[in-house]
């Protein structure tokens, strides 16, 4: 399980040291870290949150041919706006395609106007809240901004070059909110996850309540899942603020795996994609200087190309050659256990039982989950220069010691059963290393020259060939 940090956004706000200093460690080490919303300024962003994932449900439950009405790729040029179904890109597994649909919502044309004046068209349920939709980008847009000012402050960028100016609130950027629907997160499922990948922009700001996010955590070389949080957003770099903070920042490598046990249906996030105006300049990791929106638009033309282009290329996952496939087997032992607590804990925030027996029997002896929904708020946008009131932080999910035993006994036989298999492997790599032995020390014995000795001195050398 990945060990993330927090950092509360009030905090920030308030430039605390340790949360600058925890801020800086977070995203130039592992490029990810949960952002605490619980405060008043940010409760209705959350509510909000809430809400445009219901509205996303609505419109994925309309007919295919509907939704395919606002593909993604016809609508526009950037792949900004509009509908993504299942399979446009390469999946987690070598043969697999995607297994995800996404809805993108841009910020021109909801919250900026388009160069022609006008606004852009939506499905009909996502129309019906059209001004939710807009106030949640402007308010995400607005946190991800506060997140890069306090990024220039603590990595002492001057104010002429500040992250926030690749960020200008009345420009043009490739910024979008996403809602993805992942439908079967199972192994078996002929269309799987979201294959690993840097994000293009600069922040990212994802809301979920089920697992299968996993990072490949750079302090540990390994894939790790990120436990859901809730009232946190979980933030993280994308490749445009690496290249804008001279690489100083970390965009790490992501995807979405099935759960280590069991299937998780229709899982959705919601995603606030803050991406720079489009004429910013940054160069790559070769040298190469690229302006934000090109950089943008290729590596949306490698999400879609084939799997062998892809591993040609290092536009995707930031090392040619390294595609991040999903190897299910490798990361089964040891993190059954940890598993178990992550379900147990995320089936108690959406109040849905989660489909593994060790739960069943463990639910109820488990704590209950604070679900705490804080004051309503004023507007993010001017919490900059309020200071918030500290709300006590909610009690965290404990599991209770039946709980914690079935958990430790669950780690366990996984573990033991593998140690099994390990000692059966090695035996019978030890047998067939005996009989190459022999089969050599055979084909000693019979080499030409001892046949020709043996025939040579007859009865000297035995009857060995009869
Ligand atoms: O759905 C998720 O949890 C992650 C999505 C993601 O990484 C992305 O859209 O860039
Ligand atoms: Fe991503």
């Amino acid at each position: 399980m990945a060990e993330l940090k927090t950092i509360s956004l009030s905090q920030l706000l308030e430039v605390d040291p340790q949360a600058m200093k925890e801020l800086e460690d977070a995203a130039t080490l592992q490029g990810f870290f949960y952002l605490d919303l619980r405060g008043s300024e940010t409760s209705r962003t959350l509510r909000d949150v809430e809400e445009c994932v219901e509205t996303a449900r609505e419109f994925y439950a309309m007919p295919f041919e509907e939704k395919l009405g606002y593909d993604i790729d016809k609508l526009g040029m950037h792949k900004l706006n509009g509908y993504k179904p299942e399979g446009r890109n390469a999946g987690i597994e070598k043969g697999k395609q995607d297994g995800f649909e996404a809805y993108l919502v841009p910020r021109d044309g909801m919250c900026n106007p388009l160069f022609d004046g006008g606004k852009i068209m939506l499905p009909g349920p996502l129309d019906a809240h059209r001004s939710l939709l807009e106030r949640l980008m402007n308010d995400l847009h607005a946190i991800g901004i506060s997140v890069l000012r306090a990024l220039s402050l603590v990595l002492r960028i001057p104010v002429e070059r500040s992250l926030e100016m690749s960020h200008r609130h009345h420009c043009s950027s490739t910024s979008a909110l996403g809602v993805l629907k992942y439908p079967r997160l199972w192994a078996e499922s002929p269309q799987l996850g979201h294959g690993a990948h840097t994000d293009v922009g600069s922040l990212t700001l994802l809301f979920c309540s089920e697992p299968g996010l996993q990072l490949l955590d750079p302090k540990t070389d390994q894939w790790a899942y990120i436990r859901p949080k809730d009232g946190h957003a979980i933030v993280n770099v994308g490749d445009s603020l690496r290249f804008l903070s001279d690489h100083r920042l970390r965009s790490c490598l992501h995807r979405v795996v099935p759960p280590v046990e069991g299937r998780i249906t229709d899982r959705l996030s919601c995603a606030y994609f803050l991406r720079p105006e489009l004429d910013a300049v940054f160069m790559d990791d070769t040298g190469k200087s690229w302006k934000s929106v090109d950089w943008h638009d290729g590596k949306y033309k490698m999400f879609r190309a084939p799997t062998e282009k892809q591993q040609q290329d290092s536009v995707l996952t930031g090392k040619a050659g390294f595609l991040g496939s999903w190897c299910p087997d490798k990361y089964m032992v040891g993190t059954r256990g940890e598993w178990a607590a992550m379900a147990l804990s995320s089936s108690k925030q959406s109040e849905q039982p989660f489909g593994m027996a060790i739960l069943a029997t463990s639910q109820e002896s488990a704590v209950p989950c604070h679900h705490g929904a804080p004051a309503p708020a004023p507007d993010p946008a001017a919490a900059s220069h309020s200071h918030p009131q500290q709300q006590p932080s909610p009690p965290h999910p404990t599991l209770s010691k039946n709980a914690q035993q079935q958990i430790w006994a669950w780690s366990l036989s996984g573990r033991t059963s593998n140690l099994a298999v390990e000692i059966a492997t090695a035996g019978c790599a030890c047998v067939l290393a005996r009989l190459c032995v022999g089969l050599l020390r055979a084909r000693r014995e019979h080499s030409p020259v001892e046949m020709l000795m043996a025939l040579e001195h007859g009865s000297r050398a035995g009857n060995r060939w009869g």
